[in-house]
């Protein structure tokens, strides 16, 4: 993978296919697992209170059969908790959820949950679960997650995604300028830095440039690839641009 910045890939809309027809085909394990064999450092998957695609079984399946590590996307709830605590992931990724939304719609509210979510991190944190909370590419978010004392941040990009496909160029310039400045902030502050939702090869390029970003998280886009020309050459091409990116980084003198 490229210099210090790993691909993980969610597989939820596999699930998505898989639950039109009720049935077992496809297998979201199945696709985890050629993600792997493609070259995937990680493998996420979002664990919806509505179970609209990744079911339980698929979690437990996914923990037990895949070699990579697994980030499970989860809400801050007590039941997640539970799930989570039982199936022991590798990392656990604390997520926005509303009924009504199609997609994850923004960050985590860090700042105004801060008390319900301090003893779920803790919990998380106690069981050796690397603890990562989705929020906003603002500065009150970063500060918020590190007095919260997670480790690790997954800046929303799916607002500077939206602007990149708008008319407005200044948005997406402004978008970008957001994530800029909180994966520099967080990078000084001692957290490691993500991003994900709605990325494509061109805007995964883009983000790659950002040296303090270790992680980028990649479902929609990859596995609509997918379909068309498979999950290794998609995955070979996502990693490409992201070296591209990475490529752009000046190191240090
Ligand atoms: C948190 C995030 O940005 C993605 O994992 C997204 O939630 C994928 O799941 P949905 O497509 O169900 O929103
Ligand atoms: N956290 C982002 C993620 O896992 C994938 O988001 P998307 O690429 O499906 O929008």
């Amino acid at each position: 993978m490229t210099s210090s910045l790993r691909l993980g890939v969610n597989i939820d809309h596999v699930a998505t296919v898989r639950n039109a027809r009720g049935g077992r085909h496809p297998d979201p394990v199945r696709a985890a697992q050629a993600a792997v064999a493609a070259g995937a450092d990680g493998i996420t998957a979002h664990l919806r209170e509505d179970r609209r695609h990744i079911r339980d079984d698929d979690i437990a399946r996914l923990r037990s059969e895949i070699s990579a590590p697994l980030n499970l996307e989860m809400a801050a709830t007590s039941e997640m908790l539970r799930i989570a605590l039982q199936t022991a992931p590798h990392a656990v990724c604390l997520v926005p959820e509303k009924r009504e939304e199609r997609t994850t719609e923004g960050g985590l509210d860090v700042v105004g949950q801060i008390e319900q979510l301090r003893p779920i991190i803790g919990e998380l944190s106690a069981a050796h679960i690397r603890v990562s909370l989705f929020i906003e590419p603002s500065e009150a978010a970063i500060h918020a997650a590190v007095s919260l004392g997670a480790p690790v941040v997954e800046l929303h990009t799916g607002t500077w995604c939206e602007a990149i496909g708008g008319i407005s160029g200044a948005r997406a310039a402004d978008e970008f300028e957001r994530l800029k400045t909180a994966s520099r902030l967080g990078r000084e502050l001692g957290l490691e830095i993500h991003a994900g939702h709605g990325l494509d090869y061109v805007t995964a390029e883009a983000i790659s440039a950002l040296p303090e970003i270790a992680e980028l998280n990649i479902g929609h886009f990859l596995i609509g690839e997918a379909i068309f020309g498979g999950m290794d050459a998609a995955i070979k091409r996502m990693q490409a641009a992201m070296q591209l990116g990475r490529d752009l980084v000046r190191e240090p003198a």
